[in-house]
Parts: C-alpha cells; structure tokens; sequence
C-alpha cells in the first residue's frame, strides 16, 4: 500500500469515528463511575493491542496531561512470568482468563482490544469476567467478529483493516484519558 493510500484510509476512518460517538461517551460514564464507585479498569488483547493495553493503563496510573489522582488500572498483558507459566502449564487461549479470575472484581471494567473481534483468549476472558459480574467492553473493527454477540458493550472502529483500527483505538484511550483529566484535575 502507497504512503497516501494508508493515509487516506487512515482519514477515512477517523472521519467516520463520530458515528460511534454515543458509544465512546458512554464508556466514558462508565469508567468514571467505575473509577468513583472504587473500581478499576483491566485491559487485554494481543499484538499490537497488548502493547495499546499496557500504553492505556499507564496513562490512567500514572498521568496524561492533567495532574490528577492516581487511577487504577491494570493491563493483564505484562507480567511475563505469568503469561508463560500460563501458556505453557494450561492454554494460551485462557491466558487472561486466569488472571481475570485473580483480579477482576463486580465493580470493575473489563476492556477487551481485538480487531477481529474473534481471539479466543479475549473472548474466554470477557466471558468470565461477565460471570463475575463486571462490565464488559469489546473494542474490535465494524464487523466485531465473535465478540459483537458476547460483550456488554461494543466499541466498533470504523474499520476492516488491523492497524487502521487499531490507530483508533489508541486515539479513543486518550480522548478517555483526556476526559479523566477534565473530570478530575487538581489544577
Ligand atoms: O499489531 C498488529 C498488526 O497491526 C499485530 O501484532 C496484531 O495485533 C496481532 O496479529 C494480533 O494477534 C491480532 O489479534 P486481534 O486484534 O485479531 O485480536
Ligand atoms: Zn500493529
């Protein structure tokens, strides 16, 4: 692909990303109440969505912008002891549902990042944090794969295309973050 193709693609996505509007606000509730209620936020997703889960939750626990409180969240994506030890013991498919099992509680948010939507290890571990009663978010591309019928609620980039969805992804982690900061700021 041309330099100006993928940045025309790249366009075209966040030119449609006001049509999932009413969804990222929502999330945008959601994590605040969470955050106001004691709960914390628990990221997962492989590849390129590991690395944007590890990126998010270090904005929350540390800072984006704004001075502001420490808020909690995790990314189950780190711990290399824990991913191979699981991997190698059990299954790679239920990597991040042991760990949710571990850590997630009823007034957490799970967000978990797949572009297709379809990566068992995501769906395995929404699905427990479901029967733990936490809430949970999928964020994929439009068509959402598997996930679009497990999830509580759906973040579906405008996009077939891995890294054009991924690339929106990481842009509404930080419009959340930039949110918190508005919510939340000390100065
Ligand atoms: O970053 C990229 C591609 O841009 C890759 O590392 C990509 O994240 C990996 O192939 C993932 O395994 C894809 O999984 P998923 O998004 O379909 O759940
Ligand atoms: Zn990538």
């Amino acid at each position: 692909m041309s330099f100006e193709n993928a940045l025309q693609r790249h366009m075209q996505t966040f030119n449609r990303l006001p049509e999932i509007e009413a969804d990222i606000r929502l999330l945008s509730e959601q994590i605040a109440a969470t955050f106001a209620a004691g709960g914390k936020l628990l990221f997962f997703g492989n590849g390129g969505s590991a690395a944007d889960s590890q990126h998010l939750a270090a904005e929350f626990v540390i800072r984006y912008k704004a001075e502001r409180r420490a808020l909690p969240a995790l990314a189950l994506t780190v711990d290399s002891s824990i991913l191979t030890a699981h991997s190698n013991d059990y299954s790679f498919d239920s990597v991040f549902t042991r760990q949710i099992e571990a850590l997630c509680q009823p007034r957490d948010l799970v967000i978990g990042l797949s572009t297709s939507g379809n990566s068992t290890n995501v769906i395995n571990a929404i699905e427990a944090a479901q029967t733990i009663g936490a809430t949970c978010w999928a964020w994929t591309g439009e068509n959402g794969g598997k996930l679009t019928s497990i999830a509580d609620h759906l973040i579906q980039a405008p996009s077939t295309e891995t890294a054009r969805i991924q690339e929106a992804h990481i842009f509404i982690g930080h419009w959340l973050c930039e949110e918190m900061d508005r919510r939340l700021s000390t100065n």
